[in-house]
């Protein structure tokens, strides 16, 4: 659906002040999926995200969107492609002196459809939304999360192939939060429309895209799949951004004891991780029975990425030379994901 080949993008009119935001993208975002793209403050997000609806056009390389080269386009047939295209912010960026209903109908006033056309097409999104009842609220009169349903009803309006979402939940609470992800997923799901959104939290990722890049300095340093690449970061940049995740982090306490290296009478703090099909199957207390000695449950989560199921579990054991050999045998057997963290007396 989108295509960023070889896309630089440098800012500056001088050889001196020039700053390169975007340095060799190549990415594809695929029809009907949803992409998230995740880095840093400054990493080139937003500037990449400006590339696809034409805000910002690149200094070099090729951004197709459904097989139309977005730089090649005059002023109207940027006017046209920007129809294609759905874009959410994260601060709603609604008109304060117009209703629910009338920022919807924005765009398809500027577009030109008649008043019935428009009443016709309004309702039932905001129907889809959740928020039939609220036409006649002005924006100061809602919440920050159906300030965004209406965000997301208005870049509906156009009946868009492609929905740009620019951290669109970074304001709001948690569990508004998942709220507005579940009405994504749906639209998603219900409309066939492709998502490509950008954000700095992993859990949204985490929770609806099924592809992520990874974006530092403008460049991408790792993608695929979101269930690979957060169960296995290769980058450093990613293992930094995913190690604010619930159940990454090893308990302070514990965190602080932790050797690098063995100590008399000491035990070996070992991270196993579940997935696919070994998070359905009763490994831990397979492996309690296998090792023969204590195992002490220091940490864990049973969790879901992007809709597989996926669990992590520190786990203690002694670091006698028979049962670190019966350990990794059994990991052999099993195919476990294991990584020894450290030691503790
Ligand atoms: N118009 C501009 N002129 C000069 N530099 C720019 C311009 N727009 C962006 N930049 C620079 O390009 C880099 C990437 O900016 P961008 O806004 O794409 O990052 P981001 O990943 O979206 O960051 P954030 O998460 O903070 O919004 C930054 O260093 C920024 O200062």
């Amino acid at each position: 659906m989108v295509a960023f080949e070889a896309v630089t993008k440098r800012f500056g009119r001088d050889d001196e002040n020039q700053f390169t935001a975007l340095d060799g993208i190549d990415l594809s975002v695929a029809r009907g999926a949803i992409t998230g793209i995740i880095g840093r403050s400054g990493a080139g997000k937003s500037t990449l995200i400006r590339l696809v609806n034409g805000l910002e056009r690149a200094t070099s390389g090729r951004v197709v969107v459904d097989g139309v080269e977005v730089g090649g386009l005059s002023e109207s047939g940027l006017r046209d492609l920007r129809r294609e295209i759905g874009m959410i912010f994260q601060h709603f960026n609604l008109l304060s002196s117009r209703t629910a209903f009338e920022n919807v109908a924005l765009p398809l006033e500027i577009a030109g459809l008649p008043a019935k056309a428009i009443r016709d097409k309004v309702g039932p999104l905001l129907d889809l939304v959740g928020l039939g009842d609220k036409s006649n609220r002005y924006p100061s009169e809602l919440s920050g999360g159906q300030k965004q349903r209406i965000g997301i009803a208005r870049a509906l309006a156009t009946s868009p192939k492609l929905l740009l979402s620019d951290e669109a939940t970074s304001a709001l609470d948690p569990e508004t939060t998942q709220s507005i992800l579940d009405l994504l997923k749906r639209i998603n799901a219900e409309l066939g429309l492709t998502v490509l959104l950008i954000t700095h939290e992993m859990e949204v990722v985490k929770t609806i895209a099924s592809d992520v890049a990874v974006i530092d300095r403008g460049r991408i340093v790792e993608k695929g799949r979101t269930f690979d690449v957060f169960t296995d970061p290769k980058h450093e940049t990613t293992r930094a951004l995913l190690s604010g995740l619930a159940g990454a982090k090893l308990p302070e306490a514990i965190a602080r004891k932790l050797a690098a290296t063995p100590q008399a009478v000491s035990r070996t703090v070992v991270r196993v991780t579940f997935f696919g099909e070994t998070a359905q199957q009763p490994l831990v207390s397979r492996l309690i029975q296998e090792l023969g000695s204590e195992v002490n449950i220091i940490a864990g989560t049973i969790d879901e990425i992007a809709g597989e199921p996926y669990g992590s579990l520190v786990i203690a054991y002694s670091a006698t030379p028979e049962v670190l050999a019966r350990a990794e045998r059994f990991y052999r057997q099993t195919g476990l994901q294991t990584e020894v963290l450290g030691y503790v007396a």
